[in-house]
């Protein structure tokens, strides 16, 4: 079935999120979801700099499906289309939230482009179609929220 994707907001405050892989992707992922307050774990064969300088933890050793055990989704990062496809059916199997990086077709959910301004969020996606269109939207929107906010 074509995927159709409800853009929902959910707490992650102190929630559980694993991230497999440490490469840039994965550092990408945990300073956003580090913004919103996430527990955040990683597991990959070989961590980047940026995570080993960070207050992240990480284990260093390669994925098993018993690694996603009590979390409450993960993101895969691993940049290798063979592993991705056998995560994402472990994440199903294990009723785990699954997002593969930079692959839509193997997602459970998907990352919009987002703008705060404290409590307010505003979150742009495409249905995971177009994504350089849910960046641009948003920026415009943070342009039109901003030059009114200026003018009152
Ligand atoms: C919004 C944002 C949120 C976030 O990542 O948290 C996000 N991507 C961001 C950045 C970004 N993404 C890409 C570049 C170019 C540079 C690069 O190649 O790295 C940059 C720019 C950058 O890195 O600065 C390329 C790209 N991304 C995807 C594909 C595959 C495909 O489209 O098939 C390709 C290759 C496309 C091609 O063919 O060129 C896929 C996805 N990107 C999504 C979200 C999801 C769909 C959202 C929706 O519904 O529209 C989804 C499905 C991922 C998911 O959520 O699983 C974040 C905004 C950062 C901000 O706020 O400015
Ligand atoms: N935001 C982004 O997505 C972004 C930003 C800047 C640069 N890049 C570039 O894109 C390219 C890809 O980066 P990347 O981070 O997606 O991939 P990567 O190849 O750099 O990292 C993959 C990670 O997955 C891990 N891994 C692989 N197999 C594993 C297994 N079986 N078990 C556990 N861990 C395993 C590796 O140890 C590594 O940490 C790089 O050249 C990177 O510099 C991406």
């Amino acid at each position: 079935m074509e995927k159709n994707y409800l853009p929902i907001a959910i707490n992650i405050a102190g929630e559980k999120i694993l991230i497999i892989g440490g490469g840039q992707s994965a550092w990408s992922k945990i300073q956003i979801l580090k913004r919103f307050d996430a527990y955040v774990e990683v597991i990959a064969l070989e961590v980047c700099d940026e995570i080993k300088n960070s207050d992240v933890p990480y284990t260093v050793k390669a994925y098993e499906k018993v690694d996603l055990k009590g979390f409450l989704m993960f993101y895969s990062c691993t940049n290798n289309p063979e592993l991705d496809a056998q995560i994402a059916r472990d994440g199903r199997n294990a009723g785990v939230l699954v997002n593969i990086h930079d692959q839509p077709a193997l997602c459970q959910f998907v990352s919009p482009a987002i703008y705060q301004d404290g409590d307010i969020r505003v979150a742009v996606s495409s249905n995971a179609k177009d994504v350089y269109a849910s960046i641009r939207i948003r920026n415009e929107i943070k342009n039109f929220l901003e030059t009114k906010t200026l003018k009152e």
